[in-house]
């Protein structure tokens, strides 16, 4: 096809095509019913006058967390006006401000000021308000290890969880959402004993439901018989081998778009081969966007050395392009070792025996491939 034609064509292959989105929330929440119990379970206080248990979701990439609380809270929503609930992406937000402002925005349908008044009034309005209506409130934060790095986790419980000793009645919860068990005893030692929180635990898919869940999204997202059982079983071999159903779902949008452009009325395994080209690491991804503009430079010097460099000569290079201090670079250097896309090596050498090599953790063609999709 010429590219007038292609973008005239107006056959397409896609029913739905918001299904491959990343925020779609099916409607057909498969294998999460025990989890969407113990959730039911630990907020159903809250809709009783009572407190509501908090919570800690655990579970490995794309294991349907964020799914189950926002689909909880919407049903919350729809059962009762007097459980506020507001999901929050600790990626995004990081803040004791942000946060309290997504949750000032959700109670009064509007972002408070950013400057010029004190976060003490913005508390005081949301903790006002819930006392004088009787409403309890529901924080759920996804992600929640981004604001150990900022050190922020303690104060935001404590904020929380702690309102009722100041304002009356005040009845509050939070859900902890992480990714990975590592984290889970960082959340220990990142928040005192003021959360106690029952654990959820949302273990992996096993490749048949993962097969089902591809199946049943590619049946809300294309037209019948655009793809057929065995290519599905080819996609889902690749996402186990992944360990990310999201790879999965992409797959499916990216095929479908590559056998459209092809005029074609199904997919072809080409188009799998052809997508499956342009799939990075989806999770790689998602944590490359997060970086802001200083951390992307930082990691394209890493990414870019011919060599492993150590930490010192890496900042003589950042500093001439960016003019940061050693502090920040060190922040920025000590965050991307949390994050888990380099390693710090002591090399035994330098002032104290204290330098250390840095070595990137991913293939750089990888990481390459997923900085030119965001
Ligand atoms: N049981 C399921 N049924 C249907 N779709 C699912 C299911 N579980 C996950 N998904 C889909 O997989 C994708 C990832 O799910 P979700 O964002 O809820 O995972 P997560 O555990 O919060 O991931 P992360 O920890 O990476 O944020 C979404 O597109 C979601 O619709």
């Amino acid at each position: 096809m010429d590219i007038d034609d292609l973008l005239l064509y107006d056959e397409t292959l896609f029913k739905n095509i918001d299904a491959f989105n990343p925020d779609y929330i099916p409607d057909n929440f498969m294998y999460r019913k025990s989890q969407m119990e113990a959730l039911a379970i630990s907020i159903r206080p809250a809709l009783r006058s009572g407190r509501p248990v908090n919570g800690v979701i655990l579970g490995s990439c794309a294991t349907g967390k964020t799914t189950a609380i926002k689909k909880i809270f919407e049903m919350v929503e729809r059962t009762s006006d007097k459980v506020v609930c507001v999901y929050i992406n600790c990626q995004i937000h990081t803040t004791r401000f942000g946060i309290f402002s997504q949750i000032y925005q959700k109670i009064f349908g509007h972002t408070p000021p950013e400057t010029g008044v004190p976060f003490s009034r913005i508390y005081q309005n949301i903790m006002q308000h819930l006392s004088n209506e009787g409403k309890a409130l529901i924080v759920a934060l996804d992600d929640i290890n981004y604001l150990f790095y900022s050190k922020n986790a303690n104060k935001i419980f404590y904020d929380i969880l702690r309102a009722h000793e100041s304002f009356e009645g005040v009845r509050t919860g939070v859900f902890a959402i992480l990714s990975d068990i590592e984290f889970r005893f960082m959340l220990d030692k990142n928040v005192n004993s003021i959360f106690i929180p029952q654990e959820i635990i949302f273990n992996p898919y096993s490749k048949e439901e993962i097969k089902d869940i591809l199946k049943e999204r590619a049946r809300i997202g294309f037209y019948s018989e655009v793809i057929s059982d065995e290519l599905l079983d080819e996609i889902t071999e690749y996402t186990v081998s992944n360990g990310d159903l999201r790879v999965g779902i992409d797959l499916l949008r990216i095929s479908g778009n590559l056998a459209e452009a092809d005029a074609s009325k199904t997919i072809e395994r080409k188009h799998i081969q052809e997508a499956l080209k342009n799939t990075g690491s989806i999770n790689l991804m998602y944590t490359l966007k997060s970086l802001s503009d200083d951390e992307r430079t930082l990691l394209d010097l890493i990414r870019t050395s011919d060599v492993d460099l150590t930490a010192g000569e890496l900042y003589s290079q950042f500093s001439k392009k960016t003019k940061s201090s050693y502090a920040s670079f060190n922040r920025i250097l000590n965050k991307l070792e949390f994050l888990r896309i380099i390693d710090t090596r002591f090399t035994g050498k330098g002032v104290k025996g204290n330098s250390r090599i840095i070595i990137l953790r991913f293939d750089t063609e990888e990481i390459q491939k997923c900085m030119s999709r965001l």
